[in-house]
């Protein structure tokens, strides 16, 4: 039969391109890739094998094995797994299978296709064999038994198909590799890339050599227990990390790693991995999870049953006899084990992640800062922890700076004399907060403000109103009343013994003539040196809020009002009572009120209604005290 030729899909040759001309210099990693797909072969043939006994059998142990033709310089990896059909080589070699491949070349620009250390960073599957291969062949055998196919290709575009003697069941992988590439055929080497990347892998890998007497050997590369499996005093840094290598395509060491044995009621094992870097569909992933293994058997890769969606930065490995072989990926969902497992997961990842605060602090401010916005999604849906959480969170605050961070704990060890709420102020960034009119009398009284600047605060803070005994308080929402809270201030008195008659007749005709965008005016109690400012009502939305709202297509259109606070101590708020108690008139008047509401929609980060009016005000009345 003659072979038949087929092209691959675009995006294969695109990725095989990078490959093939790639300069990136780890290039061994080709080989963890083809141990991986042989591994993930065999789990996939345990798997079907528990509920379709008519599969092919195989007369050897489930294995991997690598074998040499030094004299032709060719690397032969074969396993006894689940097998590709005709169809199943041409969908799986043919076109991209992995939809993380795709998308990460989708996100490839230009200028980083040049960059030849995503390839490692991003872990490409085969393809990556085209790295070292001049020539691949791939010969396979479904376990289903139809019969075996050859697949041949150059990497240049096309590969060809044609049937093959093939009995056994299972894939064998031929890398002619290339002239400069030929260390790959040294038995040192690929022992050594073996221990470095695969040494976990679940089924033995042997290495069939034939001595100079003809005699066949069998060395098997790698250790009989996976890491997880294993007693944590017998596994070393690397282990770890060359597990997490495997299961997260992260080229990067990971942050931070925990082994967990759990002997109670459902007895598991696992490892769980926090990445240094965030992945890039950090915010969009929704197949986030563990890998399960049930007595060896791999069940599913990424069990979501077993990780809640704040978490979903954490990769890992389950292990648990608990569980029927047979357990559907539906049945999983309705198990009553896994949550209890999920808990304990739950319990030890916050615990390290508190550790690690204490431990290592400038370590954890790294996480938070990658990290802290997905874990705040915990308050909301995972009420149970909040207490852990709580001590995990951080914020920037009217006291840290912009580079600074401060705990709840380390706010209320330094809270202010008399202070029994915790005041925060929610804006769209630390610039726009820091200069806050809301923040005046606060800070002249040396209370802190936490700055809540994460578009997930509003939500957080709806979920987590109170930390312990101190309720949070927004400093723009309802009234604020400082009084005995923090340094006394000679001025505030003042202000409070200040007859407010004086101000009535100003405070109507900002009420005339703002009753379209404001709810209400009042006297300020916490403003120093602005004039005014707007407040939102205790259940009210603030600003940021309704900006939010708008963002995500839930704008409230007019309903929201809010506010508006004078200070009664600044010099135009008294010149503009003057004036208005002597009598003047009203329409010159009315432009300053307009210009002062606009200013206070800038300084809370709002625009003004109509820019073009407002700067026509604010220039006449420049050019009013210009003439004085
Ligand atoms: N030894 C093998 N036995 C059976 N199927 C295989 C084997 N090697 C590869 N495959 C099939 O080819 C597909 C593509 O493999 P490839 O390594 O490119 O991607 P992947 O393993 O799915 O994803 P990743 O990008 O995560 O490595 C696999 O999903 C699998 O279905």
């Amino acid at each position: 039969m003659t072979a038949e030729v087929h092209s691959f899909q675009a995006e294969v040759q695109q990725l095989m391109n990078l490959m093939v001309h790639s300069l990136y210099s780890n290039k061994e990693i080709f080989l963890r890739e083809l141990i991986s797909n042989a591994s993930d072969a065999v789990d996939k043939l345990r798997f079907e094998e528990i509920t379709n006994h008519n599969l092919l059998k195989s007369d050897k142990e489930n294995s991997i094995s690598i074998r040499m033709d030094k004299e032709n310089s060719i690397l032969f990896i074969e396993d006894n797994g689940i097998g590709m059909s005709k169809d199943d080589l041409m969908n799986n070699l043919g076109t991209i299978a992995s939809s993380g491949t795709k998308k990460f070349l989708e996100k490839l620009s230009e200028q980083d296709k040049k960059d030849s250390n995503l390839i490692g960073q991003f872990g490409v599957g085969f393809y990556s064999a085209f790295m070292v291969a001049k020539k691949i062949i791939v010969e396979s055998r479904s376990a289903h038994g139809a019969p075996a196919y050859k697949w041949t290709s150059l990497g240049d575009g096309s590969y060809t198909l044609e049937e093959s003697a093939k009995e056994t069941r299972g894939t064998l992988i031929e890398i002619h590799l290339k002239e400069e590439e030929k260390e790959f055929i040294e038995d040192w080497r690929i022992r050594g890339i073996v221990k470095k990347y695969s040494d976990y892998v679940t089924y033995p890998i042997f290495l069939i050599e034939t001595k100079e007497d003809g005699q066949i050997e069998e060395t098997r590369l790698n250790k009989s227990t996976p890491v997880w499996a294993r007693n944590k005093r017998e596994n070393k840094p690397e282990d770890y990390q060359e597990l997490y290598k495997q299961i997260s395509m992260d080229w990067k060491e990971p942050m931070l790693w925990e082994h967990i044995s759990v002997e109670g009621l459902v007895p598991f094992n696992a490892v769980i991995f926090v990445p240094t870097e965030a992945p890039f569909d950090l915010y969009t992933r929704d197949n986030h999870g563990l890998h399960l293994y049930v007595k060896r058997v791999s069940i599913t890769e990424k069990c979501k049953e077993l990780l809640p969606e704040y978490l979903r930065f954490i990769s890992g490995v389950v292990e648990t006899d608990e569980l029927p072989l047979n357990v559907s990926r539906e049945i999983l969902q309705q198990n009553n084990k896994l949550p209890q497992i999920k808990k304990q997961i739950i319990k030890k990842a916050l615990s390290s992640l508190q550790h690690l605060s204490t431990s290592d602090n400038e370590k954890y401010l790294k996480f938070y800062q990658t990290f802290g916005a997905v874990l705040k999604e915990g308050f909301h849906f995972d009420y149970e922890q909040h207490e852990s959480l709580s001590e995990l969170i951080r914020f920037k605050s009217s006291k840290t700076g912009k580079e600074g961070w401060v705990s709840f704990k380390e706010y209320i060890e330094r809270k202010a004399e008399g202070q029994k709420e915790i005041y925060y102020l929610t804006g769209p960034n630390f610039e726009s907060v820091e200069r806050s009119p809301h923040l005046e009398d606060l800070t002249s009284r040396g209370i802190e403000v936490l700055f809540l600047i994460d578009p997930i605060d509003e939500w957080f803070i709806m979920s987590y109103a109170k930390h312990g005994e101190f309720n949070l308080k927004s400093i723009n929402k309802g009234d604020l009343d400082l009084t005995g809270v923090g340094k006394e201030n000679e001025e505030e008195k003042k202000n409070e013994e200040k007859p407010v008659e004086e101000l009535v007749g100003l405070l109507d005709l900002f009420r005339t003539k703002l009753s379209d965008e404001i709810k209400e005016v009042k006297i300020s109690k916490r403003l120093r040196e602005s004039a005014c400012c707007l407040v939102a009502d205790e259940n009210g939305m603030t600003a940021h809020m309704e900006r939010i709202m708008k963002a995500t297509g839930q704008g409230m259109g007019g309903v929201n009002k809010r506010i508006l606070e004078i200070n009664p101590s600044h010099s135009l708020i008294k010149n503009l009572a003057d004036r208005k108690n002597k009598g003047t008139d009203d329409t010159t008047l009315s432009e300053w009120v307009e210009v002062l509401y606009e200013t206070a929609l800038l300084s809370e980060g709002s625009p003004v209604k109509n820019p073009g009016t407002f700067a026509k005000r604010l220039t006449k009345i420049m050019e009013m005290a210009s003439n004085k």
